[in-house]
Order: structure tokens, then C-alpha cells, then sequence
């Protein structure tokens, strides 16, 4: 049976490519597409195209770049419907959940149009200061799969506006709504602003040591992003790594449980939980954890899971085979520990990569499933008894991504989170993100920042002139 192909973008040009790779659908199995996978020629291809657009496109007035970026962002909303079903068949999520996904995309392109690359000017007496934030030249952009179109236009955005231009890699598992749009902004963008190729894994080290890139913007595993800052080295490059996380949530006695019960559930299971910022360590204090327990016991037995195109489903399959395979094993380990499950545990039989939500009850700290990122629907449910202990093993990981705290003082809920060593810190709310806030990932959860106006910069360099006064 043939599969539909996608086609690169390099140059403007739609470029199929010589190898191709097959991208699989996790709710079936079963092949859906086939993919280009990059040689290291076609990468030299697409980086000497982006590096002859550079000087042109820096040069273009700001106004010019937002209009473009801000129609990146009408293009998105203007294709949802050929997007979102692809996006739902390569990574998994739910049809109306891929939607959002595309229209979140489409508002941050929109949110970034309007931002300001700031001059800053001085004048000190004898000379005037300006402070100018310069592009960079080339951005290489590197994406997970969790949220393809996200987290790439988290990416564009910004480096456009700056006046960047771009070599943009989504994952193996899920190239093919980035290939698209990748065809679809060829009528929006200059030749060369913008080059979209895929490839298997062994394309992203070439993107990261290859010398004719000034920039890697890199989203994924810690594990990958030090791989990614070793072979940065090579010109140094300048570096944004957005990476893993071990988020923990501390609830504490005085909520109201039936309230924030299914705030809980889906600040951790949003997404299948293959959510960089999901609560992946839930504590609970002594007094209210039975009750809150219970409460998401049934949560998880009520939530659909199945294909995404299946009306009703809430959730997904996990991603991809080696995902699958890695709760597995946490799974497996978890049991061979001894450690209770409240609900779940049960993986299904056939085809499509599915994994039910699964509650542990109180295991140890020391636990594999309490140290590890599972990046998927496993989660510790942990109990604790004070708030000096809580924070301590809040704070007792290699990660400081996020963390959220939860109470009916929101003062008293307050001052436990400004003690949580992570980038962003949530009271009685979760995953209020937004493109002028900034995300920085402290510890091993990342380096520089993206969004905000840190964000934004990030894709710049400054240039201070100093002007003598006559
Ligand atoms: N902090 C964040 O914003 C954020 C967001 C999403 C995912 N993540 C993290 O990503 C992980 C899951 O995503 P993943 O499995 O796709 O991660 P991954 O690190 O395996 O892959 C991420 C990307 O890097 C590429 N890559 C693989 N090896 C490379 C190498 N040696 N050099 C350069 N690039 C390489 C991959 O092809 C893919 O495009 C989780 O740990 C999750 O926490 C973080
Ligand atoms: O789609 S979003 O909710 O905006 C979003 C934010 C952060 C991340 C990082 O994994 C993914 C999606």
C-alpha cells in the first residue's frame, strides 16, 4: 500500500529528498507516511539557503517581520482543518485537543508579532549610548513530539521577528504537520527565512555541531540537551535548551478537595502527562490524601481513552514505541518493588501504543517512579506530614522546571511556592502559560529562557554604539 509523502522546504522550494523514513500512527501501529530523512547534504542545502536569506531578512524593517510572523499565525488558524487531523494521527491527541494545539500556535505567533526588539538609548554628557539587539544569523530549531506545532512556532516565532532566519527540525515521530506548514508558509515567507527538515535522530547532532548554524534552540530530554551544548561548542553557539522535568504539586490540608481534584488530574494527565510541565510528584498531606486519593481514582476510571479520532476521547495513546516501552519498565519496576497500585497497571493487548492512567500509592522517594521523568500516565501519589519536609523533597531533584502549590490561603500557598527551586512556580492554578511570560527551566531543566521578553532576546546579541557629542 502506498503512503502519502511530505516534502521538505529548503529554499523556498518543496524538496522530497533522496531517503525517506515511515512515521508511524501510536493509536494503530501502523505506518501512515512516509517522511525525508535529511542527508548531510541536504542539511548543507537548507543552511546555506537560510544563510544567504539572513542578510536581507535582517535588514527588513521590524514592522515588515511582525506582519509576516503575524500572518504565520493567520496561516495556522486558516488550516487548522488539514493541521489538527494530522497532528492527531502522527502524535496521538485527541482531534479537538490537536485544534487547540493549532490555534495556541496561531495566538503565540500573533502574541510574538507584537512584541518589540527594544533600543536602548543613554545619554551620558560627553556621549549617547545606544544598546541595539542584533539577530544572531542562523537558528537551528530542534522540537520533541509532545506538541509539534507548539513548541516549533515557539521557536519561529521569535527567531523571525528577531530577524533570524531558520533551519527547523521536528521530531522522527512526528515530522509531518511541521512538513506541511512548512509547504504552506512557502507563499508567506522569503526563500530561505524559513527551512523545514526532517530526519531520524542521527540528523540532530549534525544540526548542532554544524558550523554554519549561530544558533541551537533545543527542546527535549536533558539527556539529549547535553549532548546538544557538547557539540554546540564546535563555533560557539549560542544555546536555548528547554528540557526535562520532574514537576511536584503540594497540596496542602486546607483545600478543598472536590475542587481541585480534577485541577490535579489534568495538571498531570494533560496530554497523556507527556507534558514537560505536568505534575509528575503529587504530595498530598497526611490528613486529606485518602479522600484526595479516591477523588482521582475516579477521575482516572471516568476519562476516555482511545484513538483521537474517536468522539469522547479525553485521551490519547502514548507517543511512540520506545515511550511505551519505558513506562513499561517503570511500570514493571514499580511493581517488583512492592509498591501499591491505587488504579491502572493494566496495559491492553493490541495494537496502538495505550497505557492506562496509574496511581501509586506512597511509594518511597528513593522509588524509580518518583526520581525518573515517566513522560506518560504513571504518577506517585506521596504523602507528607510538614510543610519544611514537603519543600525539601519538592526541592530534592537534578530538574527545577515548574511546581505548583495548592491551598485555600492562597498567602500561606504563596510562600510554600517562592521556596520551590524551579523557573515557574503556580498557586491554585496550573499551566498558565502565555508568550510574554517567561519559562526558564533552572538546575538541569534547561538553560536561557523562552518567551517573555528574555525570551525574545534570546535570538539577539547586543550591539552597544557609542556616539561621541560634539
Ligand atoms: N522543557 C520543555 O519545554 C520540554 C518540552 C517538551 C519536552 N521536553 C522533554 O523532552 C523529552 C521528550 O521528548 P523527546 O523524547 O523527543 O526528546 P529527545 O531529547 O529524544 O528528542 C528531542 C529532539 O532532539 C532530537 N535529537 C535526538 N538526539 C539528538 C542529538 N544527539 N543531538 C541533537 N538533537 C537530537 C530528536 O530527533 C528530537 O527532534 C522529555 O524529557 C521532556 O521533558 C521538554
Ligand atoms: O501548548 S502549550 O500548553 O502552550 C505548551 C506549553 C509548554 C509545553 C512544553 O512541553 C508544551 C505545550
Amino acid at each position: 500500500m502506498s503512503h502519502p509523502s511530505f516534502s521538505m522546504t529548503i529554499d523556498g522550494q518543496s524538496t522530497p529528498g533522496e531517503a525517506r523514513f515511515p512515521v508511524i500512527n501510536p493509536a494503530t501501529g501502523q505506518v501512515i507516511a512516509d517522511a525525508p530523512d535529511a542527508s548531510a547534504a541536504e542539511l548543507d542545502q537548507a543552511v546555506a539557503s537560510a544563510r544567504r536569506a539572513f542578510p536581507a531578512w535582517a535588514a527588513t524593517p521590524l514592522a515588515e517581520r511582525q506582519r509576516c510572523v503575524a500572518q504565520i499565525g493567520q496561516t495556522l488558524l486558516a488550516q487548522v482543518d488539514v493541521l489538527a487531523p494530522l497532528l492527531m494521527q502522527e502524535q496521538g491527541k485527541p482531534l479537538d485537543q490537536a485544534k487547540q494545539e493549532v490555534q495556541r500556535a496561531a495566538y503565540w505567533c500573533q502574541a510574538m508579532a507584537q512584541m518589540d526588539v527594544p533600543v536602548e538609548e543613554t545619554d551620558l554628557g560627553t556621549e549617547v549610548v545606544k544598546v541595539l539587539h542584533v539577530p544572531l544569523g542562523v537558528v537551528g530549531g530542534i522540537v520533541p513530539w509532545n506538541f509539534p506545532v507548539v513548541l516549533a512556532l515557539w521557536k519561529v516565532a521569535p527567531a523571525l521577528v528577531t530577524g533570524n532566519t531558520l533551519v527547523l527540525k521536528p521530531s522522527p515521530f512526528t515530522p509531518l504537520t511541521t512538513l506541511k506548514l512548512g509547504e504552506l508558509l512557502q507563499g508567506v515567507l522569503p526563500p530561505g527565512v524559513l527551512n523545514v527538515i526532517s530526519g531520524t535522530d542521527a540528523l540532530g547532532p549534525l544540526i548542532s555541531s554544524h558550523p554554519g548554524i549561530d544558533k541551537v534552540s533545543f527542546t527535549g530530554s536533558t539527556q539529549t540537551g547535553r549532548k546538544v551544548m557538547e557539540s554546540a561548542s564546535v563555533n560557539l553557539k549560542r544555546l536555548t535548551l528547554e528540557l526535562g522535568g520532574n514537576d511536584a504539586a503540594i497540596v496542602l490540608p486546607d483545600v478543598d478537595v472536590d475542587e481541585v481534584a480534577p485541577k490535579l488530574f489534568w495538571g498531570a494527565f494533560s496530554n497523556n502527562a507527556q507534558f514537560c510541565l505536568a505534575i509528575k510528584r503529587l504530595y498530598i498531606h497526611e490528613s486529606i490524601y485518602d479522600r484526595l486519593a479516591a477523588k482521582l481514582v475516579e477521575l482516572a476510571r471516568q476519562t476516555p481513552m482511545g484513538p483521537g479520532d474517536q468522539p469522547g476521547v479525553q485521551l490519547g495513546p502514548v507517543q511512540n514505541q520506545r515511550q511505551f516501552a519505558r513506562l513499561n519498565d517503570l511500570l514493571a519496576d514499580t511493581r517488583q518493588q512492592g509498591h501499591r497500585l491505587l488504579c491502572g497497571g493494566e496495559v491492553p493487548e493490541g495494537a496502538g501504543y495505550f497505557f492506562p492512567v496509574t496511581l501509586v500509592d506512597n511509594p518511597p522517594d528513593s522509588a524509580r517512579v518518583v526520581k525518573e521523568e515517566p513522560f506518560g500516565p504513571i504518577l506517585p501519589l506521596l504523602k507528607f506530614r510538614e510543610v519544611d519536609e514537603v519543600v525539601a523533597r519538592a526541592n530534592d531533584s537534578e530538574y527545577g522546571l515548574g511546581g505548583s502549590v495548592w491551598g485555600r490561603d492562597a498567602q500561606a500557598a504563596t510562600d510554600v511556592a517562592l521556596r520551590l527551586n524551579t523557573g515557574t512556580v503556580w498557586v491554585n492554578q496550573i499551566h498558565t502559560l502565555g508568550p510574554n511570560k517567561p519559562m526558564a527551566g533552572h538546575k538541569q531543566s534547561g538553560l536561557g529562557v523562552e518567551n517573555g521578553l528574555d525570551g525574545l532576546l534570546a535570538y539577539t546579541v547586543p550591539r552597544t554604539v557609542s556616539v561621541k557629542k560634539a
